[in-house]
């Protein structure tokens, strides 16, 4: 399904930019119009970089228009897009032929007309697709569900059409009214009826662009610039004088601002869109992993950071220790003072693990209903003992205050476990042993911190034994062991 929530908003720099761009354009334009006529030094080389920068932008900027097109569904990208492909298509022809030689090569019957007949089409043609493409951005955009197949089509189309007036123009099979002469001056048809409709087309894709675009995003704001933009190398045009004249040069450079303003303009869209998704993958992970209610790691996160907290101890080759917690009567502190104030207990329980926990290492988590679980790497048996007596003092010496301003005393009972883990499986043994910790912890009048039974210990050695390869400690731990420990 496309997203269309993404659209970026033009800000009060980028308003700033645009109208100083546009200021520009007009005071360039007036300047061009005045001088258009003067001389300028014949440079070739300027052709051909010009002719690259203006492929590379329309090509770059066709393809971003299409992806906002797939993204959105949305056929005023499909057209945009249409519109710089249309660009990129057409100026790599209509600038080699305009290049030093005139011909392309002697099979191809082209020369100044052809090339001046290709800069009409790719200068009408542009604003055109412009214009539809504003005409079908109303208030209710059409849209589609299957952009990927509109694309291939539309696409297809528009090669086909360009297909077809490369081949008339390049081979010489129509002959096209003349509009260059040989000294590269500007015929009549150029001056009097293309440069005016060119600038009539631009103007009016401006038009659209500013009425119906309403600068709502990035994309239409500086859309507007590369069409005041082209408008301004249309008007130049009708008064340059002739080729390589102080006009010529001035139009090219128009020409670049309107194949740039749009490619500046996604180009930061795409750079604004990157730093959003991280910003949100960050938001989404969070939400991902804290419990709702203690703020704490939830259930999930904890279990990930266990998986990874029993590979780096294997790798490391250092203790794991595990404290399991459990609120002691909560059922009868729910049903005595109803849920919320239930709910309000265990976050005051959670401040109090966070209080005493503050290694950023440590995994602070709630594992479900009224059990809390920290897990805590590199940390010996007694280590993780002391500090779960540290949390237990803390609960019981915070007594929760109800709404009426009776003070309730709340305790936890605590298992706590420890293990130099030598599989990955282990994490579960690791739960498994702090948990009967904890049982052991409840059976023995709540409100205390317990260890693992001392069995857990010797079957534990005898597995790590088996695991590391000691035969003599799997004979002291054998079943006819007669060690008295255990
Ligand atoms: N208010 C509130 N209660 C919860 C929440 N999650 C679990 N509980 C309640 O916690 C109670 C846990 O009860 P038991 O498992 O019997 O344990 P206990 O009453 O604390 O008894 P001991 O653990 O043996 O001390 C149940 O009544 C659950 O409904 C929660 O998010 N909010």
């Amino acid at each position: 399904m496309p997203v269309r929530q993404l659209d970026i908003q033009p800000g009060k720099k980028q308003f700033v930019s645009i109208i100083i761009v546009s200021l520009i354009l007009l005071v360039g334009s007036g300047w061009a119009i005045v001088n258009g006529a003067e001389e300028g030094s014949v440079s070739p080389t300027f052709l051909g970089s010009y002719g690259t920068a203006v492929f590379i932008f329309e090509v770059i900027t066709a393809l971003l228009l299409l992806a906002q097109f797939l993204r959105t569904g949305r056929f005023t990208y499909a057209f945009l897009s249409l519109a710089y492909l249309w660009v990129a298509l057409i100026s790599p022809v209509q600038i080699m032929l305009l290049h030093e030689t005139i011909t392309l090569t002697p099979s191809f019957q082209a020369g100044g007309t052809e090339a001046a007949w290709l800069w009409t089409f790719w200068h009408i043609g542009f604003p055109i697709i412009i214009a539809i493409a504003l005409g079908l951005n109303g208030a209710n955009p059409i849209v589609t569900d299957r952009p990927k197949f509109w694309a291939w089509y539309l696409f297809t189309a528009e090669i086909i059409v360009v297909a077809i007036i490369l081949t008339l123009s390049l081979f010489g099979w129509v002959t096209l009214p003349e509009m260059v002469s040989q000294d590269n001056q500007f015929g009549n048809i150029l001056k009097n009826i293309i440069g005016p409709l060119v600038a009539f087309t631009c103007g009016t894709a401006l038009f659209m662009v500013v009425f119906k675009g309403r600068f709502r995003t990035d994309i239409y704001a500086w859309l507007a610039v590369a069409m005041l933009a082209a408008l301004c190398e249309g008007l130049v045009s009708i008064y340059s004088g002739s080729r390589f004249s102080v006009g010529w040069y001035a139009a090219r450079i128009f020409s670049l601002i309107s194949s740039g303003a749009v490619f500046l303009a996604l180009l930061l869209d795409t750079m604004a869109l990157y730093l959003k998704v991280i910003e949100q993958n960050k938001e989404l992970r969070k939400i991902a992993s804290i419990d709702k209610l203690s703020q704490l790691s939830n259930r999930r996160e904890f279990d990930e950071r266990l998986n990874e907290e029993i590979r780096r101890a294997i790798r490391e080759r250092k203790p794991l220790s595990l404290i399991m917690l459990d609120i002691d009567f909560f059922k009868s502190f729910n049903d005595s003072y109803g849920h919320q104030a239930g709910d309000r207990c265990i976050v005051q329980v959670a401040d109090s693990i966070r209080h005493v926990v503050s290694r950023p290492a440590d995994v602070a988590a709630r594992y479900g209903g009224e059990e809390f679980a920290v897990l805590l790497p590199d940390t010996s048996e007694q280590a993780a003992f002391e500090l779960a007596e540290e949390i237990r003092q803390h609960i019981s010496d915070t007594p929760f205050k109800l709404e009426n301003g009776e003070q309730v005393a709340v305790t936890a009972s605590f298992g706590v476990s420890c293990l130099h883990p030598t599989t990955p499986s282990d994490g579960g043994e690791l739960v498994k042993s702090a948990d009967a910790a904890l049982y052991l912890a409840k059976r023995s009048g709540r409100n205390c911190v317990q260890r693992p039974t001392h069995s857990w210990h010797c079957e534990r050695q005898l597995q790590e034994a088996k695991v590391d390869g000691h035969p003599e400690v799997l004979r002291k731990h054998s079943p006819v062991s007669t060690d008295p420990q255990c």
